[in-house]
This record gives structure tokens, C-alpha cells and sequence, in this order.
């Protein structure tokens, strides 16, 4: 497998990953130079320079993870891979540090003017006058995104004495201590500040999150840092908020097209600003190129990755657990749409037991994974299967419950299509050992593995011999043979595990036997 790193990262994930894979590291291609070599690649690895765009995505042909070495995803079509079924994995813990003290970097340098001192001086001036510069102890620290980084921004700028404010709408007064951080409404966070900075995703909800209105209702003299994204700030409204004198200064790292060519901001003797180098420490880059790299060899290991994008991420003692049940899940859907026909309207999958308390939604991907990959050309795995199937107008439902009947963890796919329902349900014993352990209301016991002949009959004597003498004739091995039936000699169904491949002639033969209503082969 061949892995592409199309932006510069630490040689250390390099090296991880050069041990078992072929890696090219190819930077400052366009956008049409990466369509024209992603057709070749397993993996792409970008940071932030790289624009992973749906044209590239679409150019694809065996791409199976995008790894990011850092946060922000805003560079990447995520979208765009979900529907191809190409996992994302970001490295979203090794830069927190370098982020937060690039933040307190641009705070203290804007409150005392030092990139503009330093460049006076280094002028040939002696000027001690013009950078006077204004205390942070005791002021208002507003935070927009009290994720990672706005923590640990949190936490430092505590030490300068600053009181500190935070808007989050995800998190809740518990999860700080009142005497550290208040948490308050957007408004006023931006109305009672006196600096203000930003630690959340660009995403189309925090477009512009500071833009005119906003900088209106600010206090004047307010300074503000940017260190996330730009995009986040409406940087018109920003200039113009500079020059009327509402923002005393503001220092950026990150803007809306990088490099900021011809950007107005820049101009102005209140703007402190680096060329978005939050992430660029020796220890954060070393992190992050070892968190991805070890993620996407992860993922083309088909492995259970540590920071998925777009998929549920599972720990690993979780995924020890949930594992056979995602392989059962995918046998559960596999078994059902090759035993059953019909255009599918919904998807029900049943959860009973501790089963119901574990990460379902990768069950439910599973399934359907199994049911689509039947039907569907286009190729369905855990990341694309539920967005695949909503395209198709298949409802999805999850229902749970802690019961426990018969068995400690029961899975139930119930499928209804426009010719009826129909349910098959499965369990786990021990470790790993899978069973479907239920056809529609027919109770069974079958190893899902191999070829199974289905058939659909009265239960009456000599049908089984019949069926056997039939295989037994055409050189067909029986290794299992399961009856389900509601009561003698009523409905049933019979399930032969066959060592060999039957073909049609041979079906047909055991279709035509008295008795039999239906006869499917379903192999694994
Ligand atoms: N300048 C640089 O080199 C770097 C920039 N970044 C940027 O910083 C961002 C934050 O990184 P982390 O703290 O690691 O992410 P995180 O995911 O830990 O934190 C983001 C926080 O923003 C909050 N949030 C989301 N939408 C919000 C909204 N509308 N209003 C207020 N809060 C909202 C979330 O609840 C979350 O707590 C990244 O998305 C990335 O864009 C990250 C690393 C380096
Ligand atoms: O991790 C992030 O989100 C960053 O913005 C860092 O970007 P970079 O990898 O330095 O291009």
C-alpha cells in the first residue's frame, strides 16, 4: 500500500510509517497535480496547506483514509469522503500545548506592542514613547471554544490574573470550577471583554462568528486574538472596527485566504501577526506526525482507529467487546439481503441486553454495510453505510432495551421493505463465537460462516432425508443442519451448512420437493 504526505511533517511518523508501507512525500502540488496522483494512493496525509477538495476526493480510486496532522478539518471535504466510505483521522491532542502558548504569545504581544517595538528599534529607533502598552492582570479574557485549547489558554492566562470569561454552547457550568472560568451567553461575552479570543473549529455554524453587529455591541479599546481559524471572523468588519477605534488591536495567526496576500489587515500598526505557526513547535509537530501516522496505518490495517473524523470513535477495551458484534452485525445484514428480496424502507436495528449500552450506532453501520454491499454496486463500509442508505431513503432506526431474554446480548436487524418484513437476529457466545439465533419467529442456532442452504417448508417426515439424498447424490457435504419451527408438523425452517458450492441446477431440484415454499443460498 502507497501512502502520499502532501504537506511537510515531522520525519518521526515518517519513519512509523515508512516500516511497513511505501511512502512519497510530494508538497506544493496543485490541485490538479493531486488529482492526478491520488488514483495511486492507499493514504493522503496533509496539515493545513493542502486543500483536500471533492474533485481530488472524487479522483480517488483506492483511498482509504485521509490522516490530518493536527485539528482542523476545514481543509478537507468531509463530506465528500463520507460518501466515498474514506475515513478522516485528525491528531487533535499533540498540538493543544503549542497552540495555547502561541495564544498567550500574541495576548502578551499585543497588550505591550512588542512586534512593533521590536521592528522600531531594529529601524534604528529609540523610541519609548510610542509602544506604551496596558496591563492584562485583573482584565476581562473573553473565550469563544472551550475545547483543548481554550483550556489550557484558560489556565495560563489565570496565572496573569486575568478573570476569565467563556462562551460554549457544548459545555456545561459543571465541567469548570465557577472560581476559574464563568461560563456566560455569546452576548455577553463580547459585550464585557476586554480581550477576546477564539479557540473553535471553522465550521459553516462559526462563520463569522465576530462580524459587524458583533464588533458594535464590543467595549471599546477590546483586543482580540485569533489564533483557530480564519473564516471566523468577518475580516472587513474587523479593519473597519480597528479604525474606528472599537479594537484597540487584534493579533492573528490564522486568516480567511493564507498566505494573506494583499490582506488590508496587515497594514495597520495595531495588528500583531504570525503566519499560522500555533502548531509549529518541535514537540507538537513530532506529536502529531506520530499520532497520525500511527492512525492511518491503523486504519489501513482495518484496525479501530483512535481519532476518527467521521466515524464513531471506539476505545480500544470498547472495541475488544463490540468487535464480534460488529462482525455479526455485518453477517446479520449479508444473511438477510440474500434471503430476503423486496425495496427496503427502513432498517430497524434491536438492541437487547448490555449490548444496548455499548456504541450501537457502529452496530447499526454494520448491518446496513452488510445489507447494502448485497444490493449496491458502489462499495458500503462502516463510514459511508448510513449516509449511503439515508440517500436511498432508508430510515434508520436503533431501538434498545436492557431486557435479557434467552440470551445475554441479543442483536435483531428487522427490515421492512414493499413486500412485508422480515428479522434475523444473532448473539455471541463466549468470546467470539457468532450465532444467528433467530429467523423472523423461528428460533435456530447457525454458525454464520460458509454456504448455508435456506429453506422455507411444512415440517412433516422425510423432508430432511429427502433434502440430504438430493446433496448426498451431487457429491454436497452437510456439515450443520438446524430445524426451526413454531410447532410439529406446521412452518418451518430448515438450515443446512454445506461444505461445497451448490449451483442452481441442484436448488432447483431441492425447490421442487413437496413441501418446500422457498429455498435460498446464502453464502458468507
Ligand atoms: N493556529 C493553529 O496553528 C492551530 C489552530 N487550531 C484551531 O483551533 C481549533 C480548536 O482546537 P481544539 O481546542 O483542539 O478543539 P476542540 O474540539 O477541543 O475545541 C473546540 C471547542 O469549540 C466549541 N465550539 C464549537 N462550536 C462553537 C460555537 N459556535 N461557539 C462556541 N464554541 C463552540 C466546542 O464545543 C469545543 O469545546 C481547531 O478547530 C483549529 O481550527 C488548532 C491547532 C493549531
Ligand atoms: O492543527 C490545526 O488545526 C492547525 O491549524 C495547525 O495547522 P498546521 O498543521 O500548522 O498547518
Amino acid at each position: 500500500m502507497r501512502i502520499l504526505i502532501s504537506d511537510r511533517i515531522s520525519d518521526k511518523g515518517i519513519k512509523i510509517l515508512e516500516k511497513e508501507f511505501q511512502v512519497d512525500v510530494k508538497t506544493g502540488l496543485t490541485e490538479e497535480e493531486l488529482i492526478n496522483e491520488i488514483k495511486h494512493y492507499d493514504a493522503l496525509i496533509v496539515r493545513s496547506s493542502t486543500k483536500v477538495t471533492k474533485k481530488i476526493i472524487d479522483s480517488a480510486q483506492k483511498l482509504k483514509v485521509i490522516g490530518r496532522a493536527g485539528v482542523g478539518v476545514d481543509n478537507i471535504d468531509v463530506s465528500a469522503a463520507t460518501q466515498k466510505g474514506i475515513l478522516v483521522v485528525n491528531a487533535p491532542e499533540g498540538n493543544t500545548i503549542a497552540a495555547a502558548e502561541h495564544t498567550l504569545a500574541m495576548l502578551l504581544s499585543l497588550s505591550r506592542k512588542i512586534p512593533q517595538a521590536s521592528a522600531s528599534l531594529k529601524a534604528g529607533n529609540w523610541d519609548r514613547k510610542g509602544f506604551m502598552g496596558v496591563e492584562v492582570k485583573g482584565k476581562i479574557l473573553g473565550i469563544i471554544g472551550l475545547g483543548r485549547i481554550g483550556k489550557e489558554v484558560a489556565k495560563r492566562a489565570k496565572s496573569f490574573q486575568m478573570n476569565i470569561i467563556a462562551y460554549d454552547p457544548y459545555i456545561s457550568q459543571e465541567n469548570v470550577f465557577k472560581e476559574d472560568i464563568e461560563l456566560v451567553e455569546f452576548e455577553t461575552l463580547i459585550s464585557k471583554s476586554d480581550f477576546i479570543t477564539l479557540h473553535i473549529p471553522l465550521t459553516p455554524d462559526t462563520k463569522y462568528i465576530l462580524g459587524e453587529k458583533e464588533f458594535k455591541m464590543m467595549k471599546k479599546g477590546v483586543r482580540i486574538i485569533n489564533c483557530a481559524r480564519g473564516g471566523i471572523i468577518d475580516e472587513n468588519a474587523l479593519y473597519n472596527a480597528i479604525l474606528d477605534g472599537t479594537v484597540a488591536g487584534a493579533a492573528l495567526d490564522v486568516f480567511e485566504t493564507e498566505p494573506p496576500v494583499g490582506n488590508r489587515l496587515l497594514e495597520l500598526d495595531q495588528v500583531v501577526a504570525t503566519p499560522h505557526l500555533g502548531a509549529s513547535t518541535e514537540e507538537a509537530q513530532i506529536n502529531v506526525s506520530i499520532d497520525v501516522a500511527e492512525d492511518v496505518i491503523r486504519a489501513l490495517r482495518n484496525e479501530t482507529v483512535k481519532n476518527a473524523v467521521n466515524m464513531v470513535t471506539v476505545k480500544p477495551e470498547e472495541w475488544n467487546f463490540l468487535s464480534p458484534y460488529v462482525m455479526l452485525s455485518e453477517k446479520l445484514g449479508r444473511f438477510y439481503s440474500q434471503f430476503r428480496n423486496g425495496r427496503v424502507h427502513k432498517v430497524e436495528m434491536i438492541f437487547k441486553g448490555k449490548i444496548a449500552d455499548t456504541k450501537t450506532s457502529i452496530l447499526t453501520s454494520a448491518a446496513l454495510k452488510g445489507l447494502l454491499n448485497v444490493i449496491l454496486q458502489e462499495p458500503v463500509n462502516l463510514v459511508n453505510a448510513q449516509v449511503v442508505a439515508k440517500e436511498r431513503n432508508i430510515k434508520i432506526i436503533e431501538t434498545k432495551s436492557s431486557d435479557v431474554e434467552d440470551y445475554g446480548n441479543l442483536l435483531i436487524l428487522k427490515v421492512y421493505t414493499d413486500k412485508g418484513e422480515g428479522e434475523v437476529g444473532g448473539t455471541v457466545f463466549g468470546n467470539n463465537d457468532q450465532r444467528i439465533v433467530q429467523i423472523d419467529e423461528y428460533k435456530i442456532d447457525l454458525i454464520p460462516e460458509g454456504n448455508i442452504i435456506l429453506i422455507s417448508h411444512t415440517d412433516k417426515p422425510g423432508m430432511i432425508g429427502k433434502v440430504g439424498s438430493i446433496l448426498g447424490n451431487n457429491d454436497i457435504n452437510i456439515a450443520t443442519m438446524q430445524v426451526g419451527r413454531k410447532k410439529p408438523r406446521g412452518e418451518a425452517v430448515m438450515a443446512l451448512t454445506v461444505d461445497e458450492y451448490v449451483n442452481e441446477k441442484i436448488l432447483r431440484e431441492i425447490a421442487e420437493i413437496e413441501g418446500i415454499e422457498d429455498l435460498k443460498f446464502v453464502v458468507f
